[in-house]
């Protein structure tokens, strides 16, 4: 399903000293929505304004033609969030919370399966208290992807994860959704998994669109001896240089052996720019 935000003149205040939300304004189209932005960048914020949890100070959200702060009931039906800092019932197993996401959705054994494949199977018989930070998070990306009739929007989800957590959640949510929301301060997470962004700095919107129309761009790892012309030097760990790099020098380099490796970078360095 395709999810469309639009958010003209947004702003929001937690206090009257600081504005989370400065005057933002953007309108982003797609199956798969990122938002990036810097720690304090107002990502949270936006999110909670989205799923009608917050109330805009001023400024018209719609998402997926609804108006979140008027119609919060209507936005749960279609989309799951999941915060960082959210509160599951405490006292209650693991295993029961997939009794009842079960019941809740009417899919018991497709919950099941979720619980195996993201691997919170292994401590079913744990109380949310006795958890761990990664596997607590577990247990709301789960929340969130329970029902497959629902958007995830999923606020860093995988903050707290190790790498074959990482690898297991994002497979279940690949395998099982064509849309959802996604923020991240990692930009390779966003460029790696979703289509059309935002990019929030202080409180402000930096940048939108679709990641089609980002100019591909790469960053290399070159040995510091290797005698190369060298574009931008992006971080000199001595012995190793990472430099930002276009497709096409990438191709004559690896041609000529002289690099390490390399890697995407085109959200990465538009990033960069913003915050530079
Ligand atoms: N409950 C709150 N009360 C007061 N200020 C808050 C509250 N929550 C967030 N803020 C402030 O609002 C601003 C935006 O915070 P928000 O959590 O939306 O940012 P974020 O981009 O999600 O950050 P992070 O990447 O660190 O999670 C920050 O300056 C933060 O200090």
């Amino acid at each position: 399903m395709t999810i469309e935000i639009n958010v003209e003149g947004l702003s929001f205040s937690y206090d009257s000293r600081n504005r989370a939300l400065d005057n933002v304004s953007f309108h982003v189209e797609g199956e798969r929505i990122g938002i990036v932005g810097q720690n304090g960048s107002g990502k949270t914020t936006l999110l909670s304004i989205l799923m009608g949890f917050l109330k805009p100070d001023e400024g018209n959200v719609t998402i997926n033609g609804i108006i979140p702060s008027r119609e919060r009931g209507r936005i749960l039906k279609v989309f799951a969030p999941s915060f960082e800092k959210g509160r599951l019932p405490y006292r209650m197993k693991v295993k029961e919370l997939v009794e009842l996401l079960g019941k809740v959705t009417g899919d018991p054994s497709g919950v099941r399966e979720l619980a195996e494949d993201i691997g919170i199977s292994t401590f079913m018989d744990k109380r949310v208290y006795g958890l761990s930070s990664g596997q607590e998070q577990l247990v709301w990306i789960f929340n969130a992807l329970a029902d497959q009739n629902r958007i995830p929007a999923l606020d860093e989800p995988f903050v707290h994860l190790d790498i074959h957590a990482y690898r297991r959640v994002v497979k279940a949510l690949k395998e099982r959704f064509d849309s959802y929301i996604l923020i991240s301060h990692v930009p390779e997470d966003v460029e790696l998994l979703t289509e059309s962004l935002v990019v929030l700095e202080m409180g402000k919107v930096r940048w939108y669109g679709q990641l089609s129309g980002l100019e591909p761009a790469y960053e290399v790892f070159v040995p510091s001896g290797a005698n190369v012309d060298l574009p931008g030097v992006l971080v000199d760990f001595g012995n190793v240089l990472v430099c930002k790099c276009s497709p096409e020098l990438l191709d004559s380099m690896m041609k000529d052996g002289k690099i390490l490796g390399y890697k995407r970078a085109g959200v990465r360095l538009l990033y960069a720019q913003v915050l530079d």
